[in-house]
């Protein structure tokens, strides 16, 4: 397995408070992970902190075998990986432009958007919300949507946090069912969730923070 991220030693802390002090956290490339723990381990922290938005002392980190500082985040981790919040939030535009935000701000051109765009909503299943108000989707929708927003950009790094969270029935089975294609395409994802049915999910590895440190398996 080749890493594509690795980092010597990542040591979070609010003011006096220490969250976790990680040592030899390697991710490899087209590999998919859960990282799992506690409510409060700090599971949206670390994903925050690998995605540079939030800072943490680290030492040693390599992405693609080169060094690489998470502080200030480097343009080459910033094109790579991408995060998808809990509750994502919208643009009060529409749902194709908020899928097309992230190619237009790289530059793509136009047509190119659109057919990225029309596949993604495809591959979400959320090509029938096209007319919708973004403010009046579901929270399965939204997540489905936000899936595909991420998608489109085609990360090396994908960090899901709890992309589960708050669903149930099949707006949650519905976003499961879109984790495997992610994992296939290439990517490697990181999803933290408590979701038994992600985290038994076949070949994704366990990641588990507890009392401030990592236990891989
Ligand atoms: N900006 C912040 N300032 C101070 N403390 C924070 C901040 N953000 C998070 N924390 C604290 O850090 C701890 C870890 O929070 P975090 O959200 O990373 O945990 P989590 O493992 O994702 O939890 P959950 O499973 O409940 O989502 C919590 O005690 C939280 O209150």
């Amino acid at each position: 397995m080749t890493a594509l991220l690795s980092i010597a030693r990542v040591h979070k802390r609010y003011g006096d408070r220490a969250l976790f002090d990680l040592r030899d956290l390697v991710l490899d490339a087209a590999s998919a992970y859960v990282l799992t723990g506690v409510n409060g381990a700090g599971k949206s922290t670390l994903l925050r902190v690998l995605a540079g938005l939030a800072q943490a002392d680290v030492e040693g980190a390599r992405f693609d075998g080169r060094p690489v500082l998470l502080h200030p985040y480097p343009k080459a981790l910033r094109a790579a990986v991408v995060y998808v919040h809990q509750h994502p939030v919208m643009f009060s535009t529409s749902v194709p432009a908020n899928i097309a935000y992230g190619l237009e701000a790289r530059g793509m051109a136009r047509p190119l958007v659109r057919e990225r765009v029309e596949e993604a909503m495809a591959w979400a299943g959320v090509a029938h919300l096209r007319g919708h108000d973004p403010a009046t989707l579901s929270g399965g929708e939204r997540q489905r949507v936000a899936l595909a927003r991420a998608r489109v950009l085609q990360p090396r790094l994908l960090l899901l946090d709890e992309p589960t969270a708050n669903l149930d029935g099949a707006a949650r089975e519905q976003v499961i069912a879109l984790i495997p294609t992610l994992i296939e395409e290439g990517a490697s994802v990181v999803m933290a969730c408590h979701d038994r049915d992600l985290i038994n999910l076949p070949s994704v590895r366990r990641l588990k923070l507890r009392n401030g440190s990592l236990e891989q398996r």
